[in-house]
């Protein structure tokens, strides 16, 4: 079964087409991981895929459900995570503050006046297992401002996760880190696919986190999908190489 389907979806910036036609399926339990150069449309292509606006034309179904009109929120609602999006990180609260917010939101309790015993030993568990998934549970009382770029993003990834999410959208988790920081957060997201069969989108630059972790790749080339398939399908072709990977290597 499909998590996700869209299909044949175009976005026009005035005369620019940013995203043409391009159609994609993500399984349940996949991770694709979408790759090209640099203005080839990817963060274009997710942000319809959020709801950060509507494609021009085409479709998005998400669970089954058309949601192609519907807005991030109510997308984020039927359980869609993107990280920078929830990530309105809160740097002076501590790192279990942070994930509870989520986690309150995710409930539906954010909006009640106050929360009962019961219902906060929920969320209490919800975010301590949420911590646990992503190593941070050591580092409960830290302040999240405090922490290592990479405990950040593992933060940030904890908060789309207590959302408890049917997809995870990954704008480029490995931006701006170095080897150990980019190990620690390919090795979670690898843990979240394999183990916990977490349903994945992410888009990456860094060729080595995307051909360890992907199932399938997509490449996007001036708005298009250029070719999209298994990592060595994608290594072992020649249009690819020759628009993109040659280049990029
Ligand atoms: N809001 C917008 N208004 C007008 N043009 C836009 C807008 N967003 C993106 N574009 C244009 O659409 C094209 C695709 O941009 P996009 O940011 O999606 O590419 P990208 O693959 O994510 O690039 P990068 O790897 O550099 O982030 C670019 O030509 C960009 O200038």
């Amino acid at each position: 079964m499909n998590v996700l389907e869209i299909q044949n979806v175009t976005k026009r910036f005035g005369n620019l087409v940013a995203v043409r036609d391009v159609s994609l399926n993500v399984a349940k339990g996949e991770l694709c991981a979408i790759i090209g150069p640099n203005g080839a449309g990817k963060t274009t292509f997710f942000n319809l895929i959020s709801g950060f606006f509507p494609p021009t034309s085409g479709a998005i179904r998400f669970d089954g459900q058309d949601i192609t009109k519907l807005s991030t929120h109510e997308r984020v609602t039927r359980g869609m995570a993107r990280t920078f999006q929830i990530t309105e990180i809160f740097p002076e609260l501590t790192v279990f503050e942070n994930v509870r917010i989520a986690a309150e939101v995710a409930g539906g309790y954010r909006l009640r006046p106050w929360i009962n015993r019961a219902e906060a030993a929920k969320i209490h568990r919800r975010v301590e297992e949420t911590l646990k998934l992503v190593s941070l549970e050591g580092k409960t009382d830290r302040l999240v401002g405090e922490l290592a770029h990479g405990d950040q993003r593992a933060a940030e990834i904890a908060m789309a996760l207590a959302l408890q999410p049917h997809l995870l959208l990954l704008d480029e988790p490995t931006a701006g880190m170095g080897d150990q920081e980019t190990y620690q957060i390919t090795q979670l997201i690898r843990r979240l696919h394999r183990d916990n069969n977490y349903s994945i989108v992410l888009i990456e630059h860094d060729m080595r986190v995307v051909f360890h972790l992907a199932d399938r790749i997509c490449v996007l080339d001036q708005g298009r999908m250029l070719a999209q398939g298994t990592p060595k399908e994608i290594a072992a072709n020649e249009t690819v190489q020759a628009a993109y990977l040659g280049t990029a290597a």
